[in-house]
C-alpha cells in the first residue's frame, strides 16, 4: 500500500500526542493519509479543529470514540468507508501517581480499563478486518514505563507492562497475517497528562499513608516532578514526528523509544539479568538525592548536547 492513501484512526485526540499526531499526518505534504481523529468527548474538539485549519473535512475528520465503551468503538469503525483502517494508533491513556495506600481500587481499575482494556477493545473490533485484508499497522503509544517501573507509578507502569505483554504475544500472530505492530515508548512528554497527574498528586489525600511514605511522595517525587519534565521532557510534536517515521518506515521496529536522554535508564534493564541494577540506580537517584540527582541532571544536559544528531530509521517506504 506504499503509494495508496492510508486511512489512519487515532484515539485520544483532544490534546497532547494524539492531537499533534493527527494534525501532523493531516498536513502531510504528499497527502498520504486520511486521518480519523477520535476523542471521547466532542465538546473538547476546538483545539484540534483550530490546529487542523483548512484540512478539517478534507484530510482530517473528527469522530467520537471512547476506548472504555465497546459500542462507541463499533459505531466509529462502522462509520469509516468499508471499515478500512490501515493504520491504528492506540494513544488514549491516563496517568496515576502516588502511594497505593492512598488510591482506591476503583481509580486503579479506571487506569487499567483505559490504558490496557482500551487497546484490547479496539483490537477486538479492528484486528479481524486487518487479518482478512492481510494488511495493517497497529501503532501503540506505550511508554518507557512499559518496560521499567518508576517510583510512585506502580499502577500506571503495570497498565503499560500489560500493554507490552499483550502486544509481544500478538506480534507473533500478526507476523503470520503480514500485519505490523509497533510500540512507541516515550519518556516524559509535556502534555495535559503531566498537568493532570501533577494536580491530582498535589491534592491527593495522603492520610492513609505513613509519614515516611507521604513525605517521600511530597518532598521527593512531587518536588522534582516539574524539573524532570523540564529537563528531560519532549514535546508532543516531537513524539508525533517519531511516530510518523515509524509509520512510514519500510520495516518498522517492534519497539521504539523516542527520548535518547532516557535510554541510559532503560538500557540498565538489559545490562543485568538479575534486575537489580536499575532498581539500585533508581534508589540511589531518588534517595541519595542531593548528590546523585543533581549529578544526573548534569548527565542529562550532557546527553542532550550529545544527542543533537537526529535519529534515523533507514529508508522510508516512499
Ligand atoms: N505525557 C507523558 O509523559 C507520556 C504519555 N504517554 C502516553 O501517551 C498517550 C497520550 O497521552 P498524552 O498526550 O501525554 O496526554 P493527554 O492527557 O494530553 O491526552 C490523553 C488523551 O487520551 C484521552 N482519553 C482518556 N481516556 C479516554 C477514553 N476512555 N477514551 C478515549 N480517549 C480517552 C484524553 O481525552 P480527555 O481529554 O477526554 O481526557 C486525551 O485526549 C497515553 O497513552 C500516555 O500514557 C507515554 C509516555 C509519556
Ligand atoms: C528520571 C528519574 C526519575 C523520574 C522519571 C519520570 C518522572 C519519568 C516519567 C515518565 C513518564 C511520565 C512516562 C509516561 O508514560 C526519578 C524516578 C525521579 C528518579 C530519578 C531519575
Amino acid at each position: 500500500i506504499a503509494d495508496q492513501l492510508r486511512n489512519v484512526l487515532i484515539t485520544g485526540c483532544s490534546s497532547g500526542i494524539g492531537l499533534a499526531l493527527a494534525v501532523k499526518m493531516a498536513k502531510d505534504e504528499q497527502k498520504r493519509f486520511k486521518v480519523f481523529a477520535t476523542m471521547r468527548n466532542l465538546a473538547k474538539k476546538e483545539p484540534l479543529e483550530e490546529a487542523a485549519g483548512h484540512r478539517l473535512g478534507k484530510t482530517l475528520e473528527i469522530k467520537q470514540l471512547d476506548v472504555c465503551d465497546e459500542q462507541s468503538i463499533k459505531t466509529c469503525v462502522n462509520s469509516i468507508p468499508d471499515r478500512r483502517i490501515d493504520v491504528l494508533v492506540s494513544n488514549a491513556g491516563m496517568g496515576l501517581i502516588g502511594p497505593i495506600e492512598c488510591q482506591s481500587i476503583e481509580e486503579m481499575k479506571t487506569v487499567m480499563d483505559t490504558n490496557f482494556f482500551g487497546l484490547v477493545r479496539l483490537l477486538k473490533e479492528i484486528l479481524p478486518d486487518m487479518k482478512r485484508r492481510k494488511s495493517g499497522h497497529i501503532v501503540i503509544i506505550s511508554s518507557v514505563m512499559g518496560i521499567q517501573g518508576i517510583l510512585f507509578n506502580d499502577v500506571y507502569a503495570a497498565s503499560k507492562f500489560a500493554v507490552e505483554g499483550f502486544c509481544e504475544s500478538l506480534a507473533i500472530q500478526a507476523l503470520k497475517f503480514k500485519l505490523q505492530l509497533s510500540l512507541i515508548e516515550p519518556g516524559p512528554v509535556v502534555t495535559e497528562f503531566e498537568r493532570k497527574v501533577f494536580e491530582d498528586g498535589m491534592k491527593m489525600d495522603l492520610s492513609a499513608a505513613d509519614k515516611e511514605t507521604a513525605e517521600m511522595f511530597t518532598n521527593i517525587y512531587l518536588k522534582n516532578y516539574k524539573q524532570i519534565f523540564q529537563s528531560l521532557g519532549q514535546s508532543a510534536e516531537d513524539v508525533a514526528e517519531h511516530t510518523v517515521k515509524i509509520i512510514l518506515a519500510e520495516n518498522p521496529p517492534f519497539r521504539h523509544q523516542t527520548n535518547t536522554l532516557y535510554t541510559p535508564m532503560t538500557t540498565l534493564k538489559y545490562a543485568d539479568p538479575n534486575g537489580d541494577l536499575p532498581i539500585d540506580i533508581f534508589y540511589k537517584m531518588v534517595f541519595q538525592h542531593d548528590k546523585i540527582f543533581s549529578a544526573s541532571l548534569n548527565f542529562i544536559k550532557l546527553l542532550r548536547w550529545r544527542s543533537r544528531k537526529s535519529f534515523d530509521l533507514g529508508k522510508p517506504s516512499q
